[in-house]
């Protein structure tokens, strides 16, 4: 490793270079530099013009266009009636879209999905979170704001209840429905993975912790057909759990227990818990409470599966640090963990081994299993 003054130096000639119009001008012609002037400039045109791409995918998916385009290729005239915008508007939406990859040109004036639209009408969850993100930008309107106040005051705390901590389960009935429909459509993003990383079929009754309106609990019971699978969450929600399970057909194999994980112990009898998409929602002292609770309760050589996206190391992934680092701080707790912080507090808590198993989407969820 070089020292640390070296390599001060050297980025700050770099930065001395790179900042100058002159050395820009001369890079972007010279044939050996010009591929790596046109790549940066072009990532950086897309940081800049991001926020527009992102309202181009919002128009597409309020209008249903992957949806429309699903059967097959429309023509313009069909696209603006189906979508009830003027001709020219439909022009101008279509190229826009066009050159994001969300559809493309099949013919003269006919469009078919593309690459990113045929992805985005396969998960349905992205487009739920595609549209929750206008409250995303409420909060985000004045960044600086948001960074000097510290969050937790916005629409996404709204959205959120249970993250303002002092009662979490004084929540209204239609927050709960909003943020538990949001949890479940999103579910399948995750759930094949986690399943994936960590098979259940060894597994005797599986308890998902914050498990929601039980999404993740029916897929674990689906997949292994012998488990039998127990949700617990804030009252409310474990009652949507249990009508989720009898609407299933899964009522002998799954129950749901209300209760808050931040007030004393969690139910015996699990041998697996699952902590999936929780512990980023809080801080550091929660998250041991959570995973002291979780140990107590599980007998030895019982498993405490935690699945969520994880934060890269180096810092350099910018879904957890940039997406989650903010959604989080304008919900007003919690960040994206390390794998190797979320070890440290699990063996703080007492698990004796934590075991990384991969899974196939990392960006989107990691998975960490702990042994009692
Ligand atoms: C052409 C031929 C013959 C072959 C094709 C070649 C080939 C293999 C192409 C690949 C095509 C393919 C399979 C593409 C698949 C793409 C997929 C699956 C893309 C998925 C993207 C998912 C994204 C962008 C997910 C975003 C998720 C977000 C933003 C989640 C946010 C979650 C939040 C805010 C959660 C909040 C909960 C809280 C509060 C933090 O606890
Ligand atoms: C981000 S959601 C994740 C839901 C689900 N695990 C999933 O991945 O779809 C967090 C869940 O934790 C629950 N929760 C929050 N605070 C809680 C508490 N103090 N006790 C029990 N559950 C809580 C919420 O009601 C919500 O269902």
């Amino acid at each position: 490793m070089l020292p640390q003054h070296w390599l001060d130096a050297w980025t700050a000639w770099r930065n001395r270079l790179v900042s100058n119009p002159r050395f820009q001008h001369w890079a972007a012609g010279f044939p050996l530099t010009r591929p790596i002037a046109h790549q940066s400039a072009e990532r950086l045109f897309n940081l800049v013009a991001g926020f527009v791409y992102s309202q181009v995918l919002l128009a597409c998916v309020r209008l249903n266009l992957p949806t429309l385009l699903a059967p097959g290729p429309m023509t313009l005239e069909a696209l603006s009636k189906a979508m009830d915008l003027p001709f020219a508007s439909t022009v101008r939406l279509m190229s826009a879209a066009q050159s994001l990859n969300l559809v493309e040109l099949a013919g003269p004036g006919r469009y078919a999905l593309g690459m990113h639209g045929a992805a985005l009408l396969g998960n349905g969850g992205l487009s739920e979170m595609i549209q929750h993100h206008t409250l995303f930008y409420a909060d985000l309107a004045d960044p600086v704001a948001l960074l000097r106040q510290g969050g937790g005051q916005g629409q996404l705390a709204a959205f959120w209840p249970y993250a303002a901590y002092d009662k979490p389960d004084s929540a209204d009935g239609d927050a709960i429905s909003h943020y538990s429909a949001l949890m479940a459509a999103t579910q399948p993003m995750i759930a094949a993975d986690i399943v994936c990383a960590y098979p259940l079929d060894g597994h005797r009754l599986l308890m998902d912790v914050g498990g929601g309106e039980g999404a993740f609990a029916c897929f674990a019971a689906n997949e292994a057909t012998k488990l039998k699978v127990r949700v617990f969450d804030l009252p409310a929600v474990a009652e949507r759990a249990r009508q989720k399970f009898s609407a299933e057909g899964l009522s002998h194999r799954a129950d749901a227990v209300g209760g808050s994980f931040l007030d004393g112990d969690l139910p015996t009898g699990a041998d697996v818990i699952t902590l999936v998409r929780i512990l980023h929602d809080h801080d550091d002292q929660t998250v041991m409470t959570l995973l002291r609770a979780a140990y107590r309760a599980l007998p030895p050589g019982g498993v405490l599966l935690i699945g969520e996206p994880m934060s890269g190391a180096p810092a350099k992934d910018p879904m957890a640090e940039a997406y989650f680092g903010f959604y989080l701080l304008a919900m007003g707790r919690g960040r994206a963990r390390r794998p190797s912080e979320i070890k440290a507090m699990a063996k703080e808590a007492g698990f004796a081994r934590v075991v990384n198993r991969p899974t196939r989407t990392p960006m989107l969820v990691r998975v960490l299993t702990a042994y009692r």
